[in-house]
C-alpha cells in the first residue's frame, strides 16, 4: 500500500534545540565524576565514552528526521509532483542531503578525536580533546539552521495535506475561478469547503467522499485556473494542473455561462482547449453551472458555436446543473460515477488477471437449444394494477388514503380483510341486542348449568365447615398471644442482626479449625484413622513428658535438697539430661522438609512444589532485602562550587 498521508512525522527541532537535546542527553546518560588521581586508562575511557555517546545521539536523531520524511522516489507520481510544486523538490532534496552530510561529518569528527584521546596523557588533555570534538559537532549542527527550519515548515504543511488516494475512484472538479466548483463539492459531499463570491477562494486541493452504488468515491475540488502558459502559473494553479495530470479520474470541467464569475465564455472555452492535452485517456464532462441564471440554450449563436467546439470529438458530454436550485446535481454525479465505473470495469477486463479468472469460469447452458425464460407466477401477473406514475405498481393503502382525503380524515376499513366462509358476510353488522336481549349474555349456552354447579359446591363447602377456622382466629386471647409472639420474633431477629454486624466490624478472617485432639490417645486414634503410623509420635510424646517430670524433679532436688533425691542417683540424672539434649539437638538439625513426610513419593512431590514456588522469584530476579545495595552518592554538581543568587537548584 502506497502511503497517501503524512500526518505522523515527528516535529523537527531548530538547530539550537537540537544541540540542547543531544548535549543534555550526553550529560544525563554518561558518568559525570572523574578525578585526576584515577588511572589514565580509566580517564581516557571516561572521555571516549562521552564523545562516542554524543556522536551516537547525533546520528540517531538525524537519521530519525531523514527517515520520517517521504522519499520522493518511493511515493506516487501525483504526490511527488504535488510536493515538487508545493515545496520545490530540489530544495527538499538539498535540505535532506545537508542533514545526511552533517551526519557523516559528525561521524568523521568522532572517529578522529577518538583516535587522539587514546593517546592523551592527562585528564586535562583528555578533557580538552573532548571539548574540541563536541565543539566541532556543535558547529556542524549550527550550520543546519536553515534546512531544519525549512523541514519543520514542510512537516507542518504535509500534515495538513488532504488524504488523496491516487488509485481510487475519483471525480476531479476543475475550471476557471469562481464558477462554482466548491459549491458543487459541498452539495455532493460533506466536505467543508469555503464558498465566496470572489475568485481564488480555494487555494489548495480539497477532498470529500461520497457513496454511489455502495462504493466509496472521492471528489477533489481544485483551485481555479487562468488561461496562461504553464510556466507562468503560480503554485496555487499548479496544484490543479498536477491533480489533472496525474489522477486517473473523471474530469468535470466547470463553466459559468452567466459570466457572473467575471470571466467570459470565450476565455473559459479557450482554457478548456489549452489544458486538453492533460485530459488524454480520461473521461471528460463539460458541466455548465448556474443554469438558474443562464442556460446553454439561451446563449447567442457565437456562444453556441464555442460550446460546440468543446464537444467536437464526440467523447465529451455536456451536463447542466445549478448549485443554487440543486437542479441536476445528482444527475451529474450519477452520470459521472456510472461512466467511471464502466471504464474501470472495462480496464480491469483487459488485464491478465481478468482473463485468468474468465478462463476458469464456465457458463453452463441447457442442451438442445432449450430456451428457459423467466417465470412470472400468474398471481403476480394478475394482481390489481394501479398506475399513479408506475404502471406496475399495486394500489396501496397509502394511495387509498390519499384519495380519500389524506391522513387524519381517512379511516382504515379493517373489515375488508376479514377471512370468513362467505365473502358476502364481511360487512354484515353484528347486532348488540337481539330479540330484546344482550347478545353478549348468550355467548355460552351452558352458562346456567355451570352457575348451578358452582353454587352447589359453595353450599357443600359451607356445610363441611371449610370457612370455620377463620372465625376461631377471631378469638381475642389467641390474637393477643400471636401478636406478642410476632413481637418477640422480631426483637430476636434484631438482636441477631446487631450481633452479626458487630462481628463484621471486626473484619476478621474466619479460620475454620478442625477439632483438636484432647489427649494422646485421641491423637493416636485420629492419626491412625488417616492411615499414618502413630507409634513414634506417641513414644516421643511419652518420653518427653517423662523427661520433663524428671527434670523438674531434679531441679527441685538441687535447690531444696528434698527427700526425693534419695531415690535417684546423681549418675542417673546426668545420663538423662544428656540424652534429652542429644534428642533436642537432633530435632533442631533434622531437615524441615523431611519432617512429617512419610514416603518417597510425597517427598518428591513436596520438593517439586517448593521448587515451583521459588521459580517465580528467581525468574523476576527481584532485588530482595538481603541483596547488597549501594545508595546513590550525592550529586556533586549540585552541592559544590561557588554559589550566587538563584543557583541552588540548578547549575
Ligand atoms: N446563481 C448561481 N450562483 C452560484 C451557483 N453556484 C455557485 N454560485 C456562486 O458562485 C460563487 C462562487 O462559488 P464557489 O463555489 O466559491 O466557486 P469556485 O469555483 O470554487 O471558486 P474558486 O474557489 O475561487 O476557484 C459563489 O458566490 C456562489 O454562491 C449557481 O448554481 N447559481
Ligand atoms: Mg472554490
Amino acid at each position: 500500500m502506497v502511503q497517501t498521508t503524512w500526518k505522523a512525522i515527528a516535529p523537527v527541532p531548530t538547530s539550537q534545540e537540537f544541540l540542547d537535546i543531544v548535549l543534555s542527553r550526553t550529560t544525563r546518560k554518561t558518568p559525570t565524576v572523574i578525578r585526576a588521581g584515577f588511572k589514565i586508562s580509566r580517564i581516557r575511557a571516561f572521555y571516549l565514552r562521552k564523545v562516542k555517546f554524543t556522536q551516537d545521539t547525533f546520528t540517531e536523531k538525524l537519521q530519525a528526521i531523514l527517515d520520517g520524511f517521504p522519499k520522493l522516489q518511493d511515493i506516487h507520481p501525483f504526490h511527488k509532483d504535488l510536493m515538487n510544486t508545493l515545496y520545490d523538490a530540489d530544495h527538499f532534496r538539498i535540505a535532506l542531503g545537508q542533514l545526511s552530510t552533517a551526519k557523516h561529518l559528525i561521524e568523521q569528527v568522532c572517529r578522529d578525536y577518538v583516535r587522539l584521546i587514546k593517546y592523551a596523557q592527562s585528564l586535562f588533555q583528555c578533557k580538552q580533546l573532548k571539548r574540541a570534538a563536541l565543539g566541532r559537532m556543535a558547529t556542524i549542527t549550527r550550520r543546519l539552521k536553515d534546512p531544519l527550519l525549512y523541514l519543520e515548515q514542510v512537516r507542518q504543511h504535509l500534515g495538513r495535506l488532504p488524504g488523496i488516494d491516487p488509485n481510487t475512484r475519483t471525480l476531479l472538479i476543475c475550471g476557471y475561478p469562481n464558477v462554482g466548483k466548491s459549491s458543487f463539492l459541498r452539495s455532493i459531499t460533506r466536505a467543508d469547503v469555503d464558498v465566496q463570491p470572489y475568485a481564488f477562494t480555494t487555494k489548495s486541493l480539497f477532498v470529500g467522499h461520497f457513496d454511489y452504488k455502495y462504493l466509496r468515491f472521492q471528489a477533489i475540488d481544485t483551485p481555479g485556473i487562468l488561461d496562461h502558459p504553464l510556466e507562468e502559473m503560480n503554485t496555487i494553479e499548479m496544484q490543479s494542473i498536477t491533480a489533472i495530470a496525474h489522477l486517473k479520474s473523471v474530469i468535470l470541467y466547470f463553466m459559468d455561462l452567466s459570466e457572473q464569475c467575471g470571466y467570459s465564455v470565450a476565455a473559459q472555452v479557450q482554457l478548456f482547449h489549452s489544458i486538453k492535452p492533460l485530459f488524454a485517456n480520461k473521461i471528460v464532462f463539460v458541466v455548465v453551472n448556474k443554469i438558474d441564471v443562464v442556460k446553454p440554450e439561451d446563449l447567442d449563436e457565437e456562444g453556441q458555436k464555442l460550446i460546440q467546439t468543446m464537444l467536437k470529438g464526440g467523447d465529451v458530454e455536456l451536463l447542466q446543473l445549478s448549485c443554487h436550485t440543486e437542479q441536476g446535481i445528482s444527475e451529474v454525479k450519477n452520470k459521472a460515477c456510472e461512466r467511471l465505473l464502466a471504464a474501470r470495469v472495462e480496464q480491469k477486463l483487459k488485464t491478465n488477471r481478468a482473463t485468468d479468472i474468465l478462463n476458469r469460469i464456465h457458463v453452463a447452458k441447457p442442451i438442445g437449444g432449450v430456451v428457459r425464460e423467466t417465470f412470472i407466477p400468474d398471481a403476480v401477473k394478475n394482481r390489481i394494477k394501479y398506475d399513479v406514475n408506475d404502471p406496475n405498481r399495486r394500489k396501496l393503502e397509502r394511495d387509498i388514503e390519499a384519495e380519500e382525503g389524506g391522513a387524519g380524515v381517512y379511516n382504515i376499513n379493517l373489515k375488508k380483510n376479514y377471512m370468513l366462509e362467505n365473502d358476502d358476510w364481511k360487512f354484515d353488522k353484528i347486532p348488540e341486542v337481539f330479540d330484546g336481549k344482550n347478545v353478549y349474555d348468550f355467548i355460552d349456552p351452558d352458562i346456567e348449568s355451570k352457575l348451578a354447579a358452582l353454587e352447589a359446591e359453595e353450599e357443600r363447602l359451607e356445610a363441611e365447615g371449610f370457612y370455620d377456622e377463620e372465625e376461631s382466629i377471631e378469638d381475642d386471647e389467641e390474637a393477643d398471644i400471636r401478636l406478642k409472639a410476632d413481637y418477640i420474633r422480631e426483637q430476636k431477629q434484631l438482636i441477631r442482626n446487631a450481633a452479626r454486624s458487630k462481628k463484621a466490624l471486626k473484619n476478621r478472617a474466619i479460620i475454620p479449625r478442625q477439632k483438636q485432639p484432647k489427649n494422646l490417645t485421641e491423637m493416636k486414634s485420629s492419626l491412625e484413622k488417616i492411615g499414618l503410623d502413630a507409634s513414634r509420635v506417641v513414644e516421643r510424646a511419652r518420653s518427653k513428658s517423662r523427661g520433663r517430670s524428671v527434670a523438674t524433679r531434679s531441679r527441685a532436688g538441687t535447690t531444696d535438697g528434698d527427700v526425693e533425691m534419695k531415690d535417684i542417683s546423681m549418675h542417673d540424672i546426668s545420663q538423662m539430661t544428656l540424652k534429652e539434649r542429644a534428642k533436642s539437638r537432633a530435632r533442631s538439625q533434622s531437615n524441615r522438609r523431611e519432617d512429617g513426610v512419610v514416603d518417597e513419593i510425597s517427598r518428591t512431590k513436596a520438593e517439586k512444589i517448593a521448587k515451583l514456588n521459588q521459580k517465580k522469584m528467581n525468574r523476576m530476579a527481584r532485588q530482595g532485602e538481603a541483596d547488597r545495595h549501594v545508595t546513590a552518592s550525592l550529586p556533586k554538581h549540585l552541592f559544590s562550587g561557588k554559589r550566587t543568587i538563584g543557583k541552588t537548584s540548578r547549575r
